[in-house]
């Protein structure tokens, strides 16, 4: 599959963008018109650039508002047209992109657009150039692709040929699988981009809210099966308009962009593989589905395979002074299992649960999640996928006879290891703390229930892409929680067993009262752990009688808790006496408890009663409003 990149998805100079799309790896770019208009960079400049960078340049676009229109303005249009022709002439480029009219377009007759578009392809004939006619989802009166094409089709000129663009197709809900009609020969180009559901105007969505595959809500691998079961080989170039890729580190989002194209190219080739094309489809007759996807003529490389990773293996906390953390799991009720026999750090332990508390960090850093180790059926394969999908590597010094994990930066930086988990639960590794430490068993009794990471507000879509791509976790729709500071969104990603779940936080930025106006904001991301167990009151009982903090939950909340749920009064007074959260549905129970926040993070203990699934949202302001309320309490008294 060759890969592409707009130059609107990035941030930077038309020089900066195209070096970022190099070093990414794509073959080729499209220029985006405003990108070379407001460059210092000269047309020729741009063409020996990109020929230095090892780029293709594949499409000039948009040329904006050409059909439907009267006749004086098809004389300037055409006009137009022909000054954009002699530009890519210079650039050494044959292919422009040409999007159905949204403001001009005065006269609704498909036998004047055909004309008006067939005098374009013989324009764009004598310069050698090919037209890609693509329907905005807001065309004023062309805004289906079918329509387009059937234009194209009606015009039937070489130069004229169909843009298939992704967001236009899928955001209106157009059924995809008439695209496997289309003459391969007349599809000029492909645009691909994902986006999450969203109920607002199609324009406003397509302009801000765009992202890469795997990062939305969109049928994109069959979107691309229908494309290449048509025999289209051309170039498949994200096209992605979003505020924040347009503002964040132009190479990383390159990166993020190629991984996303990596993962669409295999999942892609998966989707081929497990639908069998429609009757009458030359390439289905016969053979295997991945025996007919070798038929067609588009390529699609494959990636090492994983299947979900089966749970947590560990999380690792770590501060420079931790003291503060041992207390707190000592008194959640977790046993001290030794320290490692070379590295600076402590195995604390509750059944299944692992945490490592990391004794190796920088002077003065406050205790934060460090890292989340992961029960895969094969690390190596695992970690040959993740290195392929460009996730950078974690190196991690270890003696010999020590286990080595595979490990991975995420893009909130946590560190990411594959891990080789035992079918009793217990982990091979922890023989390095000493002896018989795990006891074996089957029983899913105190484990790792999920995993809560704040998000960097420019990297929260790569997260998505990053878990769902390398880790194969399955994204959730997202939620929007209200806390003081703003809104969270809270994003779910989980396997399809929920042995795995780690919910990725975009949490606001707050400004602490007194800092010093001009320095960064202190990073006040709260993160935490939350483990499963079978018997919340008596963990909490327990837990009390140790003297750990409870986050401190307000009297209003107990009495909307019984408004809502009509509690039993012994019950009722459990729950408010043990500071405990309660949540319920058609499926079960669920019951929690959060510590005080230690540095950016915190813990939660949960008992799932029945079939619950969910993390007791209705209960997530409450908490998001008390640790506000706390964070704030700190600063007063520090000032
Ligand atoms: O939003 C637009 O105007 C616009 C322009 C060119 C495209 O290829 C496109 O998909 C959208
Ligand atoms: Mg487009």
């Amino acid at each position: 599959m060759r890969t592409g990149i707009a130059t609107v998805c990035l941030s930077g100079t038309l020089k900066e963008k195209m070096q970022a799309c190099a070093i990414a790896g794509f073959d080729g770019i499209e220029i985006f018109e405003q990108d070379l208009v407001t460059s210092s960079l000269s047309p020729e400049d741009v063409r020996k650039m990109a020929a230095d960078l090892g780029l293709t340049l594949d499409l000039y676009q948009p040329f904006r508002d050409f059909d439907s229109v009267t006749e004086d303005l098809l004389a300037a249009n055409l006009r137009r047209a022909e000054a954009k022709f002699r530009l890519m002439s210079r650039l050494g480029m044959d292919t422009i992109l040409v999007c159905t009219n949204v403001a001009t377009a005065t006269i609704d007759d498909d036998d004047l657009r055909a004309q008006q578009l067939a005098a374009l392809a013989d324009l764009a004939g004598e310069h050698g150039v090919k037209v890609a006619y693509e329907a905005l989802a807001w065309g004023k009166y062309v805004n289906d692709y079918e329509h387009a094409h059937r234009l194209v089709a009606k015009v039937d000129h070489p130069n004229l040929g169909t843009c298939l663009d992704s967001f236009h197709i899928l955001s209106r809900d157009w059924d995809t699988a008439p695209i496997e009609d289309i003459n391969a020969d007349k599809i000029f180009f492909v645009q691909v981009a994902d986006a999450p559901k969203l109920s607002m105007d199609v324009l406003s969505w397509s302009r801000h809210y765009r992202v890469f595959p795997g990062e939305g809500q969109f049928e994109l691998a069959k979107f691309m099966g229908h494309v290449v079961r048509a025999g289209y080989t051309g170039p498949v170039s994200l096209e992605v308009f979003n505020d924040v890729f347009r503002q964040s580190d132009v190479e990383r989002t390159a990166v993020d962009a190629m991984r996303s194209l990596i993962w669409l190219e295999e999942q892609s080739a998966k989707w081929l593989d497990t639908n069998a094309p429609a009757a009458g489809n030359a390439a289905g007759a016969g053979g295997t589905q991945a025996a007919a996807r070798r038929r067609y003529p588009m390529e699609l490389a494959t990636l090492p395979q994983v299947a979900e990773p089966a749970g947590f293996n560990f999380a690792e906390v770590k501060a420079a002074d931790t003291g503060v953390l041992e207390k707190v799991l000592g008194q959640l009720g977790f046993e001290f299992n030794g320290r490692h026999r070379t590295k600076d750090v402590q195995l604390w332990t509750m059944g299944h649960a692992r945490v490592i508390i990391n004794e190796q960090a920088p002077e003065a850093a406050e205790p934060a999640i460090a890292a989340l180790g992961f029960d895969v059926d094969s690390p190596v394969i695992a970690s040959a996928r993740a290195q392929q999908l460009k996730a950078p590597v974690v190196p991690r010094k270890s003696q010999a006879n020590e286990e080595v994990f595979q490990g991975f930066s995420a893009p909130d930086s946590t560190e990411i290891f594959l891990c080789q988990g035992n079918p009793d639960g217990t982990a091979a590794w922890t023989r390095e703390f000493g002896e018989g430490l795990e006891v074996p068993s089957g029983a899913r009794t105190a484990v790792i229930d999920h995993v809560n990471l704040a998000q960097p507000w420019q990297h929260f879509d790569e997260a998505v892409l990053f878990y769902t791509s390398a880790l194969a976790l399955e994204p959730q729709p997202y939620a929007e929680v209200a806390s003081p500071s703003g809104l969270v969104r809270s994003q779910v990603m989980q396997t399809s067993d929920r042995d795995v779940r780690l919910v990725l936080n975009l949490a606001p930025v707050i400004q602490q009262d007194g800092a010093d106006p001009g320095t960064a904001p202190r990073k006040t991301y709260q993160e935490h752990i939350a483990f499963a167990v079978d018997d919340l009151v008596a963990t909490a009982r327990a837990a009390r009688d140790r003297g750990l903090a409870f986050l401190q939950i307000p009297e209003n909340y107990y009495e909307d808790l019984d408004a809502r749920f009509d509690l039993d009064p012994g019950f009722l007074g459990t729950l408010r006496d043990l500071n405990l959260l309660y949540d319920r549905d058609a499926d079960g129970e669920f019951l929690h408890f959060y510590t005080a926040t230690v540095g950016s993070v915190f813990f939660e203990m949960v008992e799932r009663r029945g079939n619950y699934d969910g993390y007791g949202a209705p209960n997530a302001p409450v908490r998001h409003a008390v640790q506000y309320d706390h964070l704030h309490d700190l600063t007063k008294t520090n000032h």
